[in-house]
């Protein structure tokens, strides 16, 4: 697996040593800081993830998951310490992010190396069962199926590592249900390691192998969820690893629950 080593632009500021890329990681993240106007972000993060991992990101808005997420997409360099991630890595926004005046498989293809045809993006599209809007304007698209397509612009790169952010934020709550099971399919057929951002604590005990809360810039909680595939809420494992989490947001359950 080829590794992008993200440095700091200030080389003075870099930690002494730094962690050697390791097959055994699909992300390593070493001292990271990040601030804006003086303010650390992050500050002095550490982070593993393994290959094929399936990690997600809990934390109260403001505290830096999507400023992490971007760093280890390659969008943000202007850090402290290391970031050591896959050449091969693909991002998906809460927003699709289509160019309204490119076809759908056009979207799909955007940015890729070399001149791939409309053949490459149609077998992405089939993958997220989109195969029927191959020739579609981005318009005619619902929320649901424009977030498909945004899934499939991230597969068409065949990554290591897929960099979720909120992918699902946006959509009803029926549509969120079958985005979920179409990324947690994806994710056991492609075997690539998964970085999922979300506000939804039900959403993160769905589908992760770790959940990880970010609080004061690092991360401050973790938790592995060995519950089998697939999951559901009816299982009551799920209501205590759920309680549990967000007690960690900092979410009391309610009274008549905390007395019982
Ligand atoms: N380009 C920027 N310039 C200045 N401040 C920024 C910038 N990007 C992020 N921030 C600040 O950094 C903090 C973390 O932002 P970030 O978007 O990473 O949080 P988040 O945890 O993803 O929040 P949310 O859950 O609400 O999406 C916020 O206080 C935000 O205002």
């Amino acid at each position: 697996m080829a590794t992008d080593v993200h440095r700091p632009m200030t080389p003075t500021d870099a930690p002494a040593s730094h962690p050697v890329p390791s097959p055994a990681s699909a992300v390593r993240v070493h001292g990271l800081t990040r601030s804006f106007d003086g303010r650390p972000v992050i500050d002095d993060l550490h982070l593993d993830v393994r290959p094929g991992e399936f990690v997600a990101l809990l934390g109260r808005s403001g505290c830096g998951k999507s400023t992490l997420l971007r760093i280890l997409a390659g969008l943000d360099r202007d850090i402290e310490g290391t970031v050591l991630v896959p050449r091969r890595k693909a991002v998906a926004f809460q927003a699709p992010r289509l160019l309204p005046w490119k076809r759908v498989w056009r979207n799909v293809l955007l940015g890729l190396p070399g001149k791939p045809g409309r053949a490459v993006a149609e077998q992405a599209l089939a993958e997220v069962g989109l195969r029927h809007r191959t020739g579609a304007w981005p318009k005619t698209l619902s929320g649901g199926e424009a977030q498909r397509a945004s899934l499939a612009r991230a597969l068409v790169r065949e990554p290591d590592l897929l960099l979720l952010d909120e992918p699902f934020g946006a959509l009803d709550a029926l549509t969120r249900i079958k985005a979920q099971r179409l990324v947690d399919e994806l994710w056991q057929r492609r075997g690539c390691a998964v970085l999922l951002v979300t506000h939804d604590v039900e959403e993160a005990v769905l589908l992760a192998d770790r959940v990880l809360v970010m609080d004061g810039g690092v991360i401050a909680y973790e938790r592995r969820i060995d519950l089998e595939r697939p999951r559901g809420i009816a299982d009551p494992r799920f209501a205590g690893l759920r309680e549990e989490l967000l007690r960690r947001l900092g979410v009391e359950a309610p009274a008549e629950t905390a007395t019982a």
